[in-house]
């Protein structure tokens, strides 16, 4: 299976003269063109896995291993935009002219709903046009994967919704290949392909969103009984 696979990975820090152990042995593939969520309590390190299979961190044991070529994008809770440049400037940003065609920003732009905002700057923008901003700055980088941590946290509930739908339509329509953090169970059964439950620096358990789901209504018996194991596997 083409994506990145997890070999017994382990992570610890130090603060001061303790040690925090954060992964203990975390074994886990995830696919190409899918959305994998990582799911789990606050503090028992999705950041930390994210930021090790990125390749932000280091890890002190274990393997991550590529297949195929590697390029990663990442998307934060905050839409870290430069504020002086535009909606344009911002999701062309360090790219080479040659790398991307006129077009090509231009149809990434339309999929994130941003078409007539190119030349405003971020401070023109609401929050959820700021992080659709982000969006597409990681896709006009052409990842192989796009590791997203929380980038809906900080949206009001309705934002929250609408983006979570847009993302699941432009995933569909790039094939984007995405891991994503997030600790809220209704987010990950919206989004999530896979479903990963993270708990004291292990995989706890892992969960199929069925194909059939279809537009992911939570009040179908499937979500219902699915988010209802995750709940007791917390
Ligand atoms: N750079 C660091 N130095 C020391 N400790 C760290 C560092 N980064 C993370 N930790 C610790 O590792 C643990 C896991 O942190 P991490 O941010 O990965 O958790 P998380 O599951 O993403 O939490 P949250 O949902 O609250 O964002 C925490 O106890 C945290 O204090």
């Amino acid at each position: 299976m083409a994506g990145i696979e997890l070999i017994n990975v382990h992570k610890q820090y130090r603060v001061e003269d303790r040690t925090v152990p954060v992964l203990r042995g975390i074994g886990l593939q995830i696919p190409e063109r899918q959305i994998t969520v990582i799911l789990g309590r606050s503090g028992c390190g999705k950041t930390t896995l994210l930021r090790l299979t990125g390749g932000l961190e280091e890890a002190d044991a274990g393997e991550i291993r590529y297949e195929g070529p590697h390029r990663t994008a990442f998307v934060f809770q905050e839409p870290r935009l430069m504020p002086w440049l535009t909606v344009w400037g911002n999701v062309t940003f360090g790219l080479e002219k040659r790398e991307i065609s006129r077009k090509k920003v231009e149809d990434i732009i339309a999929t994130v709903g941003l078409t007539g905002f190119e030349k405003a700057y971020p401070s023109q923008l609401s929050g959820g046009m700021q992080q659709r901003t982000a969006i597409a700055r990681a896709l006009a980088y052409q990842p192989s994967f796009i590791m997203m941590d929380e980038p809906f946290a900080a949206l009001d509930y309705f934002t929250r919704e609408q983006m979570q739908r847009e993302l699941l339509r432009v995933q569909q329509k790039q094939g984007s290949s995405i891991l994503f953090v997030t600790h809220s169970i209704d987010e990950a059964l919206i989004l999530g392909h896979r479903i990963v439950v993270i708990e004291n620096g292990l995989v706890k358990a892992e969960y199929r969103v069925p194909e059939s789901a279809g537009d992911r209504n939570l009040l179908d018996d499937t979500f219902i009984s699915l988010k209802r194991d995750i709940i007791k596997s917390l």
